[in-house]
Formats: C-alpha cells, sequence, structure tokens
C-alpha cells in the first residue's frame, strides 16, 4: 500500500486558501514525503476505510484498507473524470459494505465540515438519482468536452464519478486513508485522459447539483466546506498523477497471447504488455476491451511477476457483465486489450515467517495461485493452507495447477471444498481447521464469501490486521 503522502498542511481543508482556492488546484505535484498532516488536527478518530465488521462500532480500529487505493482503494472508484470500474458500483448494499459506518454528524470527533458534508449527504439521500442525473447533464451540457472521457453509454455506471467524490467528501475527516484512496484514483484517471483543468469544472457542476438538491439546508457555510473538501480531493489526485506520470504510462497495451476456455464460461487469458508492467503478487488491474470503449473492469492478475513478462487473468462470463462476456467469448489470441495501472495490497509480507490462510472462491483463486508463487519464488518454507471452493466439482478450473504447484512444495496445502446442497461453506471449513493463530489470512472471492469469511475469521479471534482482501465494492464492480 502506498505511504500516506500530503501535498500541504492543511489540503486547503482548515480554512486556509488552500490548495488552490476555488476549485483551482496547484499543478505541480509535490514530492512525496512532503509535510504530513498533523496530528490532531482533522485527523482526529481515524478509522481504516476497509470493511468494517458488522455491528462494528464506528469508532472502532477497522480493518486495514488491503488494496492499493487503500481503503477506498482503487477497486473503488475514480473521481474527477470517467466514470469507470474503479468508481464504486451503483448497488447501495454493497457501497454501505465498502465504506464503513460513519460517525454521526452531530459527533463530537466529526470536523465541521464533516459535519455540514454528512447533513448535505442525508439531505440528498432521497433524492440522490435526481442529484446524479442532474450532475452529469449540467458537466455535459456546460462541458461538453469532458464528454469523450466518459463512456459512451453512462446507463449502467454513470454514477460512479459522483458516488467516488461524494465518498471521498464523506471521509474528509479520514486523511490518511482519504489520501491513499485519493492517490490511487488519481493515477488510474490517467488513462481516461484526465487533466487538472478538467477537476475546477466537474467540481462547479458538483455544487451545482449538490446546492440544487440540498436546497433547504444549503448556505454559505455548507458550500464553503464542499468547496474545501473537494479542492482537497482533486489536489491528491492532480499531484498523484503527475508524480505517477514521471514513472508510467497512463496505460499498456496487452495483445492477448492465448485463451484457454477452462469451462463454459470461465477462461484464462495470457496477454503481452506492450512495455514491462511492474506490479506484486495478489494485485489487480484494470482492463478495457475493444468491444466496450472506455468501460474498465477489474481483474487479478493469476500468476506472479514472470520473466517473460506475460500476465494472466480469470475470466468469468456473467450474465449482463459485458466485458466479461466479452472477453471469455469473443476475445482471440491476436486482439488488443488496454490495461489501467496496477493496483492492491494485497500481497505477501517477506517480512515475516507467518503462515499464510488463502481462501479463493471461484474465480477469485486467481490471485491466490499468484500469492502461491510468490512464497514460492522467494524460497520460503512458510505454511500456505489454500481452500479453494466452488459450486460444483467442474467449477474448481484451476485445481490441477494448484495440485501439481502442491506436488513440487511440502509447505502448501491444498483443501477443495465444494458446496453441498446450496451451501456455502468455506467459512465453516476455514473454521474448522482454525484456529489460525500464526497465520495471516488472504480472502478473495465474491463479495459474499469476503464477509462471512472475514466474520468467521474475527469469530475466532484473528486480528483484523492479519485480515487481508480486496474491496467488496470492486469486486462486484469487477463482476460485470
Ligand atoms: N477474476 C478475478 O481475478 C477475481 C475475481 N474475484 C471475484 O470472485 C468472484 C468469483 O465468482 P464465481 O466464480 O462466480 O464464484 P461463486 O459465486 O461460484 O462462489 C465460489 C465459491 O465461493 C464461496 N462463496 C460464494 N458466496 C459465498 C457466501 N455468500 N458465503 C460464503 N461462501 C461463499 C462458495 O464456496 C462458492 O462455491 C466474483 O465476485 C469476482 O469478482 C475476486 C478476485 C479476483
Amino acid at each position: 500500500m502506498d505511504a500516506p503522502t500530503t501535498t500541504s498542511a492543511d489540503h486547503g481543508t482548515s480554512g486556509g486558501d488552500g490548495a488552490g482556492g476555488w476549485f483551482t488546484p496547484r499543478k505541480k505535484p509535490t514530492p512525496a514525503g512532503g509535510e504530513q498532516e498533523t496530528e490532531g488536527s482533522r485527523l482526529a478518530g481515524l478509522r481504516p476505510l476497509g470493511r468494517p465488521a458488522e455491528g462494528e462500532p464506528a469508532s472502532g480500529g477497522g480493518i486495514p484498507a488491503t488494496s492499493g487505493s487503500a481503503g477506498i482503494q482503487e477497486r473503488i472508484p475514480d473521481g474527477g473524470a470517467p466514470a469507470s470500474a474503479e468508481a464504486p458500483p451503483p448497488q447501495a448494499t454493497v457501497q454501505q459494505e465498502r465504506v464503513p459506518p460513519q460517525r454521526s454528524a452531530s459527533s463530537p470527533q466529526a470536523s465541521p465540515d464533516a459535519v455540514l458534508i454528512r447533513q448535505t449527504m442525508e439531505e440528498i439521500s432521497p433524492v440522490a438519482d435526481k442529484v446524479t442525473s442532474y450532475f452529469y447533464a449540467l458537466l455535459f451540457v456546460r462541458h461538453p468536452e469532458l464528454r469523450p472521457l466518459f463512456p459512451p453509454a453512462m446507463d449502467t455506471q454513470r454514477d460512479r464519478l459522483l458516488k467516488a467524490l461524494l465518498i471521498a467528501a464523506e471521509h474528509i475527516d479520514n486523511a490518511p486513508v482519504l489520501e491513499d484512496y485519493l492517490q490511487n484514483l488519481g493515477r488510474g484517471h490517467r488513462k481516461y485522459g484526465t487533466r487538472p483543468e478538467h477537476y475546477p469544472a466537474v467540481g462547479e457542476c458538483l455544487i451545482g447539483a449538490l446546492s440544487r438538491f440540498a436546497s433547504a439546508i444549503w448556505d454559505e457555510r455548507t458550500e464553503a466546506a464542499w468547496v474545501r473538501a473537494y479542492t482537497t480531493i482533486s489536489q491528491v489526485m492532480i499531484d498523484s498523477a503527475a508524480e505517477d506520470e514521471l514513472r508510467s504510462p497512463p496505460w499498456w497495451m496487452a495483445e492477448v497471447v492465448s485463451h484457454d476456455l477452462r469451462t463454459p464460461d470461465i477462461a484464462v487469458i495470457t496477454v503481452r504488455p506492450d512495455q514491462p508492467y511492474p506490479f506484486l503478487a495478489g494485485q489487480y488491474t484494470s482492463l478495457e476491451t475493444p468491444w466496450w470503449p472506455r468501460i474498465w473492469r477489474h481483474y487479478s492478475f493469476a500468476s506472479a511477476p514472470r520473466s517473460d513478462g506475460l500476465l494472466s487473468f480469470h475470466v468469468k462470463a456473467i450474465p449482463a457483465g459485458w466485458v466479461s462476456t466479452a472477453l471469455v467469448h469473443r476475445a482471440r489470441p491476436g486482439d488488443v486489450l488496454r490495461l489501467g495501472p496496477p493496483a492492491g495490497s494485497m500481497t505477501v509480507d517477506h517480512t515475516t515467517d507467518s503462515g499464510l490462510l488463502c481462501v479463493g472462491g471461484g474465480t477469485g483463486i486467481a490471485p491466490i495461485k499468484a500469492l502461491v508463487e510468490d512464497v514460492a519464488e522467494h524460497g520460503e518454507r512458510r505454511s500456505v493452507e489454500v481452500f479453494y471452493g466452488a459450486r460444483a466439482d467442474h467449477d474448481l478450473y484451476d485445481i490441477d495447477t494448484l495440485l501439481r504447484m502442491k506436488q513440487s512444495h511440502s509447505w502448501l496445502e491444498i483443501r477443495t471444498v465444494v458446496d453441498r446442497q446450496g451451501l456455502l461453506q468455506l467459512p465453516d471449513a476455514m473454521r474448522e481447521f482454525g484456529p489460525w493463530n500464526e497465520y495471516d489470512a488472504y480472502l478473495s472471492g465474491p463479495p459474499g464469501l469476503i464477509r462471512s469469511g472475514v466474520d468467521t475469521l474475527r469469530g475466532i479471534g484473528m486480528p483484523w490486521n492479519r485480515i487481508r482482501h480486496d474491496s467488496v465494492e470492486e469486486l462486484v464492480a469487477a463482476a460485470d
């Protein structure tokens, strides 16, 4: 996970003239490691933005964000520009899963700006759809030059940008995690062609939409709070994009070199990027197909970095999943995809010798396989226990690969868990073989598995900081 860096002492959120005033962020990046937020300012009561335990009090220690963009990490949204798979999906339930419970607007720990922002959020909540429509109408009417940055069909994911911004604003008190998220977001936005001058346009339309639909409570103070929050958000994104520009391309072209249909709807796709693609086992990327331009979906790397530079992904076609269906049923060797930057911090900590409890449900086994390879390549003899769950025997599409790995590595144990009579038994199996005192857990699969897996592990006493998983929200976004 990137270390949180700040670009100014307060990002313009504490009432000063901030990073550039009314949506006019500075253009030059501040070097990483610049001035840090000071404790005791609006950092009080920090809480990472990873998925909280159900029923966990908002003030309690949160689960550390585990993907690169952290709490609100890259599998969380893109703000400031195009709707994308990095943006939170529109499903409200999922968003709640992704974002921890907020302190109430009247909470003594919340900063004055956060209180005003949350009051606005409460006010617009019943008319969220209207706010969304109005925001985009405003944006595209006032700034038609921005329209090409968004997918041609905006209906299914049009509100991702707005949601990203609202989520970020709502978490304005959570500076370090918010920053990590926003930095990732800023980097991820380079592939859309987002430029610093686009941010003021988005900010103005955001204020325009909010002030219209929260008119009952909107006043100068509220507007000032939003302006400060948005200035902070946009500045961090702009800085991080500028820093990233010094070392990485905005995207990579990647030619499909093999397409292996493992089941009628699951393909293992291997691509060759046009230039070196640095990443870590356990991370994921965003991927765009030629058939659905500007629609990006997330997939984990299914192998640790290889000497030949090839990357592989496990893709399951799902109904109404435009990208996944195209990748499984249409993509062929020779087709060229686009890849965004790598993200995610569900990676192996090689500074410890703890065991790894790896749980992969369905195609969620992809990054688990990469993690096992990573441990093997580091020559460590750490105990690695893999639980591989599937609905039926024939859905264990990658079991042969895993069993071959087991033959070579005595420290590796593979356990398959096939659901019987519709019962999802993977969490039970984890419990049965527990308590996993000397292990770090890595969970990968459908959102329901992540939720119940975390609950199970917490229930048998595993501390938060030993449980890693990608954002539930992004998993949903990845699945369509
Ligand atoms: N393709 C990729 O690179 C990655 C995909 N994912 C996610 O993994 C998921 C894979 O989907 P499918 O293969 O259709 O998996 P699936 O829905 O068939 O589930 C696979 C197994 O996970 C367990 N499981 C599922 N839901 C559960 C629940 N609510 N409670 C407890 N256990 C549960 C069960 O053992 C089930 O057999 C998708 O959501 C995808 O976004 C996650 C990481 C990487």
